[in-house]
């Protein structure tokens, strides 16, 4: 088993995985580097949830590796898959999931807790997260009583509260409407870039994906090749964390 180059905070080997006999991913590697933003763009149905999926440890390909700082995430015993992915990564999903019995900043600081962090200690980070968010009026509110866009901005605020090393992202900002959805970006990726927080995009939105400093295409499964546009920079590894590379826009050719 080859380790992966040292710089990589992810890395993925050669992931084969099938859905019910279905190919979802069909050899596809890709690395990650500590505090960038990729998007992971396509069509629906391209694999992309597939493969967010297996690089945060949710999902074990049935071929290929996946490491996470040099270590071999594939391998780990299901408890200490979980116990990485609690301590160590956030994930958005489409939908806001948000347990309905508790309020927004209850739901914002159950990460905190489940780090073994007080009531008390977690509370003023969860509603500072819901301020940056602009929903510190919905701090006591349920679920129920929130709109759909509030909510998924409460799920946003819990996936950074914890600054996770790897925020996973899987279309999340689907549910809102245009303006609500640049705004709830742009705290995503100023939160990610300020914490030093690697991001991984899941996006069929052109728009979406030109804020990534990088991009990876998926088209039926397999990596395509992606084509920076004249003037994007260097197109193989642009450096993280840089906000010169926002805004690059790409398009892609299938190999
Ligand atoms: N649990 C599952 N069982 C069966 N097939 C699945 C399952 N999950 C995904 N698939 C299929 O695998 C392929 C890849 O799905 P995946 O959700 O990874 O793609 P996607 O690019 O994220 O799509 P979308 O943008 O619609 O979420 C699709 O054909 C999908 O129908």
């Amino acid at each position: 088993m080859a380790a992966p180059p040292d710089n990589d905070v992810l890395w993925a080997r050669a992931l084969h995985v099938k859905h019910n006999g279905s190919p979802a991913l069909t050899g596809v590697s890709l690395g990650v580097r500590e505090g960038e933003i990729l998007a992971v763009s396509g069509p629906r149905g391209c694999g992309k949830t597939t493969l967010l999926r297996c690089l945060s440890g949710q999902l074990l390909p049935q071929q290929g590796e996946v490491w996470f700082n040099s270590t071999p995430v594939h391998t780990m015993r299901p408890l200490v898959r979980e116990r990485l992915r609690r301590d160590r990564f956030g994930w958005i999903d489409p939908e806001p999931h948000l347990v309905p019995e508790l309020t927004a900043w209850e739901n914002v600081a159950l990460p905190l807790m489940l780090r073994g962090a007080s009531h008390r200690a977690a509370k003023p980070v969860a509603l500072e997260w819901l301020e940056r968010l602009d929903i510190g009026a919905c701090a006591r509110k349920r679920p129920h009583a929130l709109l759909q866009a509030e909510r998924q901005r409460v799920a946003v605020a819990r996936a950074l509260v914890s600054t996770p090393s790897v925020l996973f992202a899987d279309e999340p900002t689907a549910p809102l409407h245009r303006a609500d959805r640049a705004h709830v970006l742009r705290t995503l990726t100023t939160a990610a870039r300020s914490h030093g927080i690697t991001v991984v995009l899941a996006t069929h939105d052109a728009e979406v994906a030109a804020l990534a400093d990088r991009t990876v295409s998926l088209l039926d499964g397999r990596r395509v090749n992606t084509v920076h546009l004249p003037g994007s920079g260097d197109p193989a590894r642009p450096k993280a964390g840089t906000t010169e590379a926002e805004g690059r826009a790409a398009c892609s050719l299938s190999v």
